[in-house]
């Protein structure tokens, strides 16, 4: 497709290759080797805007903030939201700025902490459903449970994880800042972690809130409010399937959102993995229906905007082909 304005939403799971790599420099690592495909896309004429997850990041901090108590004070969530907007923000910056520098070219990189309205009565609050923190298995997740009284999950046939509450994002107090930076000329890192949680009280003031918003879906809402093209969300897989993990999984190319809405339906996305990644590309393209929607591996985005990678979600797949197309 022809470039115009993307929003690169990357996962906090993305930046911890595994568990033998989750300290900040290896993190770094990760991010330095994520960088070059966003300057890969300025430099093919895409105006881009960055947003992350933290999903291993804050359940890091609240796990460290809970083995110091009684030494320090605790880290309440939302701060704990902040404190990886910060740290996350910095690696983008920091990246972005050496790899655009390394290719000599010159643009302001700013990462802004940025605030998310939620509906405090969300019933997300009900039920914790968003894994965060590191994945362990089901036994020592159990100890935990009855311990220190942690809500768990299996998280996408990858072990267990702890679960916080994640209402659903309802609006970025800094998107007229964010836009005016993005029509100015600068990369903006926004939205991370999905946005500090705040709710408005009926005065206008804002009180944070302790949960963690998905950052797909806030990322949708900002693609939508920024009128983009394009929302790209580099994860763990090449590709979205069908029957994922089973012996009958099908990579999918090309679906569009009617497809996209059956199978999710269907239960073929993992749910807190998957399943919110495809909701947030529908989300927005109920929002810009002429616009796309690509899930791929941050290694595969370049040859994915050349269509040979990627599931692309879009109205016209393939732009204007309007065959879909699966690959097995
Ligand atoms: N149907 C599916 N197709 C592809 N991957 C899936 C599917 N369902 C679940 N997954 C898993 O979801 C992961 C992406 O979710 P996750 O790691 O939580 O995202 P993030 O990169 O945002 O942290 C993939 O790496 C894969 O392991
Ligand atoms: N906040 C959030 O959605 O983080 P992950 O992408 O790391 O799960």
């Amino acid at each position: 497709m022809s470039a115009g304005r993307a929003v690169i939403a990357f996962g906090g799971n993305a930046l911890v290759r595994d568990d033998a790599h989750q300290s900040i420099p290896d993190q770094y690592d990760t991010v330095v080797d994520t960088v070059p495909a966003i300057v890969d896309m300025i430099e093919g004429g895409w105006n881009v805007v960055v947003t992350h997850g933290n999903g291993p990041q804050v359940g890091y901090i609240l796990r460290r903030s809970e083995l110091a108590l009684g030494e320090v004070a605790p880290v309440p969530l939302d701060y704990a939201v902040g404190d990886t907007q910060g740290a996350i923000g910095y690696m983008f910056s920091k990246a972005l700025h050496n790899e655009l520098s390394r290719r000599g070219m010159s643009r302001p990189v700013v990462s802004l902490v940025t605030q998310t309205v939620v509906d405090p009565e969300d019933p997300a609050f009900e039920r914790p459903t968003k894994p965060v923190g590191g994945f362990m298995d089901e036994a020592t997740a159990r100890r935990y449970e009855r311990e220190l009284g942690w809500t768990i999950a299996p998280d996408g046939g990858r072990g267990w994880r702890r679960t916080v509450p994640s209402p659903k994002p309802r609006e970025i107090i800094e998107l007229e800042t964010i836009r005016s930076l993005v029509d100015a000329g600068s990369l903006v890192v926004a939205c991370g972690g999905g946005g500090i949680p705040v709710a408005r009280r009926p005065d206008g003031r804002l009180d944070g809130v302790e949960a963690v918003i998905d950052k797909d879906r806030a990322s949708g809402l900002l693609a939508a409010a920024l009128d983009a093209d394009l929302l790209v969300i580099p994860t763990g897989v090449e590709r979205v399937a069908i029957r994922f993990g089973t012996p009958e999984q099908e990579w999918l190319s090309e679906l569009t959102p009617a497809t996209a809405a059956r199978y999710a339906a269907e239960g073929h996305f993992g749910e807190g993995s998957m399943q919110p990644k495809v909701e947030a590309v529908l989300d927005f393209l109920r929002a810009r229906p002429t616009a796309a929607g690509l899930i791929t591996a941050p290694a595969c985005i370049a040859a994915a905007l050349e269509r040979r990678s990627g599931t692309w979600i879009e109205n016209t797949p393939g732009n204007g082909d309007t065959q879909e197309e699966t690959q097995r």
